[in-house]
């Protein structure tokens, strides 16, 4: 990164969420950042999210892209497609965040400035550090899945992560490089375990840093079974390399 303001890009990737991203986009451009830009990756939504996406990339030409494709194809691959677009229109730093307003806007300075004074490859916006916090709509049995989903995927992988599964991350640009995101193999929520693993293999350093998530604005989850039976297989096919693929 050079002395002036980083170029920030910010991913969010999309499918069915037209009520939320005009709230989302208005919330990122109103921190007035210089040098910050959304792409939103969205996946041909049935509720016309992309017709959304780009009246507000003709009201904000300079801020807001779009990436256009053609069925749904998984949040991973949502994020692969958007990530390399970044990279290749010199992005300094890359944000991956959900378009559903469960992670705090207020948050994306921090993470810029964690980067900006410390040697950590990757800021992720952690639930389970000090500070940090779930929405408390949040039942037990949604709380305990994702405790252990940490759990599991941490006693696997050795990450030394509080948050494994989280979506809301700060990248350095080389970061991403280095990790060449285009052989990344999983799709589902096992993309952010993937991605973690692979930073953690080359010697790099995960910070986290807390945030309190929210429960989404409106829509739904798109977490299905097929997601959830990948999260559990992931950490194994890392851990023993091609031979369980
Ligand atoms: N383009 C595209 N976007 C998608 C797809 N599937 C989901 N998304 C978008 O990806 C974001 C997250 O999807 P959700 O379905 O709302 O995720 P979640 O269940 O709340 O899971 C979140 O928390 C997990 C950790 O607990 C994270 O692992 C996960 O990445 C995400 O941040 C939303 O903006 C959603 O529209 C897809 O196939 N294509």
């Amino acid at each position: 990164m050079g002395e002036s303001s980083p170029k920030v890009t910010v991913v969010v990737p999309t499918y069915n969420e037209r009520d939320n991203l005009p709230k989302l986009v208005g919330q990122l451009t109103g921190l007035g950042l210089p040098g910050l830009h959304v792409l939103v990756v969205d996946d041909n939504s049935p509720d016309g999210t992309g017709d959304v996406a780009d009246k507000l990339a003709t009201e904000h030409p300079d801020h807001i892209g779009v990436l256009h494709r053609t069925e749904k194809d998984g949040l991973g691959r949502a994020y692969v497609a958007g990530i390399t677009r970044a990279l290749d229109e010199g992005a300094d730093i890359v944000i991956q965040m959900d378009a559903d307003l469960s992670h705090p806007v207020e948050a994306v300075p921090r993470m810029i400035d964690e980067l900006a004074t410390s040697d950590a490859a990757v800021v992720l916006g952690s639930r389970y550090v000090a500070g940090g916090s779930l929405a408390g709509e949040w039942g037990w049995h949604r709380k305990a899945l994702s405790a252990w989903a940490n759990f599991y995927v941490n006693a696997i992988l050795r990450l030394h992560v509080k948050d494994a599964t989280a979506g809301f991350k700060a990248w350095r640009a080389e970061t991403l490089r280095r990790i060449d995101i285009a052989t990344i193999r999983s799709n589902g929520y096992a993309f952010q375990v993937e991605m973690n693993y692979r930073t953690v293999k080359q010697g790099m350093r995960i910070a986290e840093i807390p945030i309190r998530f929210e429960e989404r604005a409106d829509g739904v989850s798109k977490m299905s079974l097929a997601v959830q039976l990948e999260s559990a297989l992931m950490p194994w096919k890392l851990l023993f390399g091609r031979k369980l693929s």
